[in-house]
């Protein structure tokens, strides 16, 4: 699914009334429906009070058709048309219209004590005073209101993006609307997908609303939201006489003393990729462990008792994912150094230590072949890439970083997000908080590196593995919840079907 900035979605809007028989004013009627049906879904509770705070442009005309909806319903409303500006849009003077015809019950002002009132008074509160077209920081009466709702204990609704909250750039002041749940029109917006914005934002989700197809097809964006729809392209396949030969061989270095687990998580999680075989380099001491909890795997065991001390993929290796638990000793620099300068190498996928070393020698970074993966999360992406100011510039950094590379650059979190060579952003829609534990990464490093070796391309191998991994802690969490998943489970509830 592709991102669009607010200058596209307004684009995409007009050509979806210019090309379908839907008015502008019909849009807004989806919208608001699809807003309604979503939002009656999370609150049944129809004796509650529920405060719409409506501004004067769409998305105020939007609370005003919710409003509406809502009472029909049978829902206990009160509106407000915020008087904040001396002009309303077209579709917001119909609809108030609308909603003083049926005797709404509707309180039109700019007095902040009399919004306050309503405010305390209130057990839910929708926030449909400003939307994406926001452009300028939030002062005066709306700044006022968002304070005051903000400190509400009422449960917050967004109606398409928070007020104050800008679709694709950085806010400039630090307040904007608190909102719980955001429920978003047809496309995803790029703040929603950012940590700094989770305050504002909340649980979102999207509705769809009618926007035309062949507009939404026709605009080129660089950030893409990946979804099981997205991934289904990319998923591999086997065919009837298909053999281990022809699915890869992936070689995993990974483990060091006391870091058996990351080489046999990475291990266990490799084999669920259908990677055709697979081989673990760990030091000597910790060659039985994998044996025996990775029984399909082969071992390689190194010259070192406890570290790594080479690196020495041979042709027969399609990929190779080095890094889990194998520290920083100079011996296992060395061997990563020696590795790098060779000219031959298979498809590399570098984590955890393996990018500390990269990030304490930047000259080396050069030397990775086209197509490499990196696979940080944010503090290794730090040492790496440098800080930033915001999470925009960090999105900034990790393109540089992946056309540095010429590869792919994975910064792990909720919603990772996945760079190439190309500028293009990919974010993912699984997973949750419960893989938010020692041993998930190496997992990651596994499937990824399983999935290179059978021939993905660097780029499908990272969108599969990671919407994968997501998949899997998303199943984990149904089937334990998040406190008690263990990042082990999520190789069990690994699977490719989507
Ligand atoms: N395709 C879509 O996504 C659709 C969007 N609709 C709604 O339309 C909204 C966008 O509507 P508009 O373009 O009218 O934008 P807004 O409703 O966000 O309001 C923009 C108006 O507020 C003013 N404004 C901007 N920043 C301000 C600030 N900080 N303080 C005070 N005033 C400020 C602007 O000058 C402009 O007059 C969407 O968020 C959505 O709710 C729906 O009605 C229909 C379909
Ligand atoms: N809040 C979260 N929501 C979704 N996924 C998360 C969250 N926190 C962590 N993850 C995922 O868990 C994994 C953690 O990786 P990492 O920090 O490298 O762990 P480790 O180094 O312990 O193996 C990443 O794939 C990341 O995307
Ligand atoms: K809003």
């Amino acid at each position: 699914m592709k991102i669009f900035p607010a200058k596209t979605i307004k684009e995409i809007d007009a050509l979806t009334i210019k090309n379908t028989p839907i008015r502008s004013i019909d849009l807004m009627e989806n919208a608001s429906r699809a807003f309604t049906l979503k939002f009656m879904s999370l609150i049944p509770d129809k004796k509650s009070k529920i405060l719409i705070l409506c501004g004067q442009g769409n998305n105020g005309g939007d609370g005003l058709a919710i409003a509406r909806l809502l009472l029909f319903y049978g829902y206990h409303v009160k509106v407000v048309n915020i008087k904040h500006s001396s002009s309303s849009t077209e579709d917001h003077q119909i609809n108030l219209k609308k909603l003083k015809s049926i005797g709404a019950p509707l309180l039109e002002t700019n007095q902040i004590k009399q919004i306050q009132k309503e405010i305390i008074s209130s057990k839910v509160i929708i926030d449909g005073m400003l939307g994406s077209g926001l452009d300028r920081p939030l002062k005066g009466l709306l700044k006022d209101i968002v304070e005051c709702a903000n400190q509400s204990s009422a449960i917050k609704f967004a109606i398409d993006i928070s007020t104050g909250l800008y679709c694709d750039s950085p806010m400039e002041s630090n307040i904007a609307f608190k909102a719980d749940h955001t429920i978003t029109f047809q496309i995803p917006k790029l703040a929603f997908l950012l940590p700094e914005n989770f305050i504002w934002v909340g649980q979102w989700e999207i509705v769809n609303i009618g926007l035309h197809k062949t507009a939404i097809d026709n605009f080129i964006s660089n950030n893409y939201y990946v979804d099981s729809n997205f991934i289904q392209n990319i998923s591999p396949s086997r065919s009837k006489f298909d053999h281990k030969g022809t699915h890869g061989h992936a070689l995993l270095v990974a483990g060091e003393k006391g870091k058996a687990g990351a080489a046999i998580l990475c291990t266990q999680a490799c084999l669920k990729s259908g990677a055709g075989l697979v081989t673990t380099q760990v030091p000597s001491k910790l060659a039985d462990f994998i044996q025996l909890s990775a029984p399909e795997a082969m071992v390689i065991p190194d010259e070192g008792i406890n570290i790594i001390s080479s690196i020495e993929p041979s042709d027969k290796h399609s990929a190779l994912g080095i890094g889990p638990g194998i520290g920083k000793d100079a011996i296992t620099v060395r061997a990563l150094k020696d590795l790098l300068s060779r000219d031959k190498l298979p498809p590399l996928i570098l984590d955890a230590d393996a990018l500390n070393i990269l990030s304490e020698h930047q000259e080396i970074l050069d030397s990775l072949p086209e197509g490499s993966i990196l696979t940080p999360h944010p503090k290794e992406f730090e040492r790496l890439a440098g800080a930033w100011n915001n999470d925009f510039e960090k999105l900034e950094l990790q393109k540089k970083l992946a056309k540095r590379i010429n590869g792919i650059v994975i910064v792990k979190g909720a919603h990772t997000s996945i760079a190439n060579s190309n500028g293009e952003l990919f974010f993912n829609s699984t997973g949750n908080p419960g893989m938010a534990k020692g041993g998930s990464g190496d997992i990651l490093t596994g499937l990824i590196t399983g999935l290179r070796a059978k021939g993905s391309s660097a780029l499908d191998a990272a969108l599969l593995g990671v919407y994968l991994h997501g998949l899997a802690g998303d199943l984990a969490k149904q089937n334990l919840n998040e406190e008690s998943m263990n990042a082990g489970d999520i190789i069990d509830f690994l699977s490719f079907n989507l």
